[in-house]
């Protein structure tokens, strides 16, 4: 029953027309974030597109303060938002970033996962798998400008990208660290670490919960490129002018080929994926880790 609420509220709001949201920000012109005139902007409070129809690429910014964390409204923005670009043949590539100042994302909102029914978890759960689903199998060239800190769930966004830029900036590490707050990547965040870095380095890195600053990111290959902090939306615009110079059919043919198999084991099992989910976090001792973890985070400021 919770899996239908989940996957009903989800489907209403990606089939919602996109000028009904409510939260909608429709056909705002602003300066062009890669240069030029002509740049349009939609989205959602917390999810800014920014398009640049004649050079076919968007932008997408996270906009969650303080910590861009993935709560389930930015989740399913997120989708709808991807989805439009999708469905818009101008575009073949998008660049994910972040407008909130030094921090890409916190990762999946604790808040979320923690105090909450199991109707609310299995809603929450299916619309990470969806996220992750659209963003890893996406047609267009999607290119992660990682312009902060980026624990976790923010870590897996930019995993699910075709190539990562890093700021250069000793606070901005990068991993999958949940083994430090008493939880477990799920199988699919541990093949797209597995997918980009290898087995070993992916192993290790998963069971001590490591967060890379920049130059071991790099030497270990979970990001592709570091740059200056004011370089990164250059660096990413760059790169991406290489990757739109391959035909399109060629290169989502080859990414689909190399994706396609991992992205289908979790197509198989996504009802079980979710009552596993459900009976992890559900257990006494996993929501005190959590809340243990948060009271942290928040005791951190006092
Ligand atoms: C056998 C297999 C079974 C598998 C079954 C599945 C298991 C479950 C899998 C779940 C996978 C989880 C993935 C995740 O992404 S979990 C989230 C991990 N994220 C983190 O660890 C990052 C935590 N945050 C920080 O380290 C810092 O906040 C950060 C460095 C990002 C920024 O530091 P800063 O000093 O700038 O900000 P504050 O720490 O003061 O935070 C400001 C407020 O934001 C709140 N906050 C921070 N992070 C989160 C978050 N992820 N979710 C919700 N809220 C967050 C923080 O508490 C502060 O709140 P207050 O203003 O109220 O104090």
């Amino acid at each position: 029953m919770a899996l239908m609420v989940g996957a009903r509220v989800l489907a209403r709001n990606l089939l919602r027309p996109w000028s009904r949201l409510p939260d909608a920000v429709p056909g705002r012109t602003g300066p062009a974030a890669g240069g030029g005139d002509g740049v349009r902007c939609f989205g959602s409070p917390r999810v800014l597109v920014e398009t640049d129809p004649a050079k076919g690429v968007a932008v997408i910014k996270l906009k969650n303060p303080p910590v861009n964390s993935l709560s389930l409204e930015v989740l399913t923005e997120f989708v709808i938002s991807l989805e439009k670009l999708e469905n818009d043949k101008t575009f073949r590539g998008v660049i994910v970033t972040s407008d909130c100042p030094g921090i890409f994302s916190a990762g999946l909102d604790l808040t979320e996962m923690c105090g909450k029914s199991q109707a609310h978890y299995a809603e929450y759960w299916r619309a990470v798998q969806e996220l992750w689903l659209r963003l890893y199998l996406s047609n267009l060239v999607v290119i992660a400008a990682i312009n902060g800190v980026s624990p976790a769930g923010g870590c897996l966004i930019s995993l699910t990208c075709d190539y990562r830029v890093l700021a250069d900036n000793p606070k901005y590490s990068i991993g999958l660290n949940e083994t430090l707050l008493g939880i477990v990547a799920p199988s699919w965040f541990k093949d797209t670490l597995v997918n980009t870095v290898g087995h070993r380095t992916a192993e290790r890195a998963l069971q001590l919960g490591l967060l890379f600053p920049p130059a071991e990111a790099l030497r270990v290959g979970i990001v592709d490129q570091v740059v200056p902090e004011d370089q990164v939306h250059s660096a990413a615009l760059s790169v991406m002018a290489r990757w739109l110079a391959i035909p399109d059919h060629a290169r989502q043919l080859t990414k689909n080929l190399m994706r396609k198999p991992t992205a289908d084991r979790l197509v198989k099992q996504r009802d079980a994926d979710i009552q596993y989910f459900l009976q992890f976090i559900s257990r006494d001792s996993i929501q005190k880790s959590l809340r243990v973890y948060l009271d942290k985070l928040r005791q951190k400021k006092g």
